[in-house]
């Protein structure tokens, strides 16, 4: 099978900077894929890249779409998503979710069952954001920890959980920007509100798995690797080294669907979902995903109509003619 190839750069500014312990993140960029096959049909795919998640760069995302062919076989595409597997993960999304989509209808995607996860800003602004997210529907809401000093930040905690409505759940996101002791500091404290904390998302470094690991076995507030698991290949070393904790899954920066879809059925663990900030082509290809293979009922992070100010009505052949 032949399809046309064409990309695009896009670029979106946050609603507000991301700010978390890897530094201040103002402009979301990434590559849009379209393929055309014989018959016309378009589909669509995202590459969205977080380079120091592990992922490629997007520099490295672009170089590779540039030296494609304008006309691209499935045997091409199928030596990206099996043959290239670890060094771009984002562009193996990218175009097996664009082929996924040309093979199937995703407008039978069912997603309405999941539950949204909102996206809290680091530090006290977290007390005056979460109340209209709240009136938005979101029950879960992720806070940035290891930004400011500990103990603000642990007075600051104290606070959300007095404010937050009796059924709110929060889960701390470090970035692996903790050291053992903050890391212990935290989860003794939230062992303190066993029905109000989620998890701890990456508390250490990743390169600490078997410091995290003791902490799983020891506290009783769940860790969440996220920077640890980026792609598949981490997601597997973790899993045989031993993680039955939770496991966070980006999409969009984990690599092929086919083989998360395998590696998730075969191990039935523990996930959460998470976006990469990507637009709503490369969300959609990711919560199909989530829809698919989430587990507890564990809402997912995918809160966009907070992330970014421009509309993302009618995309994405709206965006595609304006880029
Ligand atoms: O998972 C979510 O709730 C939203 C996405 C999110 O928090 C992140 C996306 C991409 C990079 C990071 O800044 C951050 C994370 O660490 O999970
Ligand atoms: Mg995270």
């Amino acid at each position: 099978m032949k399809y046309q190839f064409s990309f695009r750069n896009i670029s979106q500014k946050f609603t507000r900077p991301v700010i978390t312990n890897h530094g201040i993140w103002e402009i979301r960029e990434s590559v849009i894929i379209r393929l055309e096959d014989m018959t016309g049909k378009v589909s669509w795919g995202e590459i969205a890249p977080i380079s120091w998640f592990g992922s490629e760069t997007l520099e490295e995302a672009l170089d590779f779409c540039h030296q494609l062919p304008k006309e691209i076989t499935s045997e091409i595409i199928f030596e990206i998503i099996f043959k290239i597997p670890d060094k771009l993960p984002a562009c193996q999304f990218g175009f097996e979710s664009a082929l996924e989509n040309l093979q199937e209808n995703h407008e039978s995607l069912n997603y309405h069952h999941l539950n949204f996860s909102g996206l809290l800003p680091a530090g006290k602004a977290a007390l005056n954001k979460w109340q209209n997210l709240w009136n938005q529907g979101y029950k879960t809401f992720k806070w940035k920890i290891g930004v400011h000093d500990i103990n603000a930040e642990l007075e600051i905690l104290t606070l959300l959980i007095y404010n937050l409505p009796e059924s709110a759940k929060l889960r701390l996101d470090a970035n692996g920007g903790l050291d053992d002791n903050a890391a212990k500091l935290w989860l003794k404290q939230c062992d303190n509100f066993p029905n109000k904390i989620d998890f701890i998302e990456q508390p250490l470094p990743v390169d600490k798995f078997s410091e995290m690991l003791e902490l799983s076995n020891y506290y009783n507030t769940k860790i969440a690797l996220d920077e640890s698991v980026a792609t598949l290949q981490q997601l597997e070393n973790c899993y045989k080294q031993g993680w039955r904790s939770i496991f966070v899954i980006k999409p969009g920066i984990v690599g092929s669907p086919s083989r998360l879809r395998k590696f998730c059925q075969q191990y039935q663990i523990d996930v959460v979902f998470s976006s990469v900030f990507e637009t709503a082509i490369g969300r959609q290809a990711a919560l199909k995903l989530a829809a698919e293979l989430s587990s507890n009922n564990r809402a997912v992070g995918f809160g966009i109509n907070h992330y970014f100010t421009q509309p993302q009505a009618n995309w994405p052949q709206s965006l595609w003619n304006n880029l």
